[in-house]
């Protein structure tokens, strides 16, 4: 299956909300309107690519001081469909119906008005795109077109611009530096998948080519330590503890000192998400920054906030939150296979400008996903793959 289609298949029922709601809104005061026949489409849909995306590579970026990733087979087009397929005539209604054409040749549309602007502000408010987002993506959209009459395919390859032109600048890779080894510290809530975070990345950097060492930081928690185990051990990739109730900032020098005594590539290093007792928190992770800065005044290279796509709202004071407590850099959202609150994604975008690294879309080693802004904007609307 390409990317495309695993991503559309696990990321979101969001977008089967967001596309039936958007639907309803063109039908709830949309007329039928005649298509012209066998004319050349006014206003032709990009017709499915072909699915020549390359395959999931390691959310790392290449930089000219760094050893490149890996080079992952070149991507290959998903097999060509057998030629048992209906013929052009039914391609053709299929195609009309993606394109939000009746059966007959007719096509709903519904004139952009206040009211339907309304209608499209709450849908994207409830798809957790948060009030001040909502706002300026439907007042973009309805720029140049109020009074228009619009389908609601129209309407879903204009949300999808304005999503994809949010989340453009913040899809970036994790940078990888030449300095060896390169800290990155994983902070966020409990249960928000730092620790199956880092056993993906660990996996999926390993496979790049790279060392790794992982620091099981979180020393309240035994079940967490064991956890980040069963993932080092997946991932072929060493993890050190230390004694249940032990400090972290001790386990993180010890770890440092493995990593450059190894020479890792990186140094990846859980930590604790007990929010209950935030000075305690900040404190530790304080800690943690202060001792590594003796082996390295550079490090933690970059301090990586993992979020549940799941909290929806929530990960805004989250985010606001962990920035007080540590030096955020960017952003992996987990869970957003089976959740309905994709949009918050677009919300955290415009609001923090942090970069997003990656997606978490399984529970599986390899469920980890560069982030593709115009591939979300496309699965978050209903759309085909651009
Ligand atoms: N469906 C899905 N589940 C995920 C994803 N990432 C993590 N999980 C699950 O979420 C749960 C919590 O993940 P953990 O990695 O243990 O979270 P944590 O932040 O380390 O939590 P603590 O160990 O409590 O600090 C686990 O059951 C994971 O399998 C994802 O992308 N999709």
């Amino acid at each position: 299956m390409s990317l495309f289609g695993k991503l559309k298949d696990k990321l979101f029922k969001s977008s089967s909300k967001l596309e039936e709601g958007l639907d309803a809104i063109v039908e709830d005061g949309g007329t039928e309107e005649q298509q012209p026949e066998a004319a050349p489409d006014p206003d032709p849909a990009p017709a499915p690519a072909p699915a020549a995306k390359p395959a999931p590579t390691p959310p790392v970026a290449k930089t000219p001081t760094a050893p490149a990733p890996a080079p992952k087979p070149a991507a290959q087009p998903d097999p060509a469909p057998t030629p048992t397929g209906p013929p052009p005539a039914e391609n053709a209604g299929i195609l009309g119906r993606l394109l939000g054409r009746q059966q007959g040749g007719t096509v709903v549309k519904r004139t952009l008005d206040d009211d339907m602007l309304e209608q499209l502000e709450e849908l994207l408010i409830a798809a957790d795109l948060g009030v001040d987002t909502a706002l300026r993506v439907t007042a973009n959209m309805a720029e140049g077109r109020f009074g228009k009459k619009l389908s609601t395919q129209e309407i879903k390859e204009l949300l999808a611009q304005e999503v994809a032109r949010i989340m453009e600048p913040v899809a970036k890779p994790l940078p990888l530096y030449a300095k060896k080894p390169q800290v990155v510290l994983v902070v966020g809530v409990n249960g928000s998948g730092k620790t199956t975070t880092i056993g993906k990345l660990a996996s999926q950097f390993r496979a790049a080519g790279k060392k790794v060492v992982i620091a099981a930081g979180d020393t309240f928690r035994a079940a967490a330590v064991e956890q980040l185990q069963v993932w080092g051990d997946r991932a072929g990739v060493p993890v050190l503890t230390a004694p249940e109730g032990s400090d972290p900032a001790s386990l993180a020098f010890d770890a440092m000192t493995r990593a450059q005594a190894d020479g890792a590539d990186l140094l990846l290093i859980d930590t604790a998400g007990r929010l209950q007792n935030r000075a305690d928190l900040m404190e530790e992770l304080a800690k943690i920054v202060r001792v590594i800065k003796k082996k390295d005044p550079d490090a933690p290279h970059n301090t990586l906030l993992v979020l549940d796509a799941t909290t929806g709202q929530n990960a805004i004071s989250q985010v606001e939150t962990f920035q007080k407590l540590s030096d955020v850099s960017g952003l992996v959202m987990t869970k957003l296979d089976g959740t309905a609150k994709g949009g918050i994604l677009v919300s955290l975008a415009d609001r923090f400008g942090l970069p997003i690294h990656a997606i978490g879309v399984g529970e599986q080693i390899d469920d980890l996903a560069p982030f593709d802004p115009e591939d979300f904007a496309a699965a978050l609307t209903g759309l085909g793959p651009k």
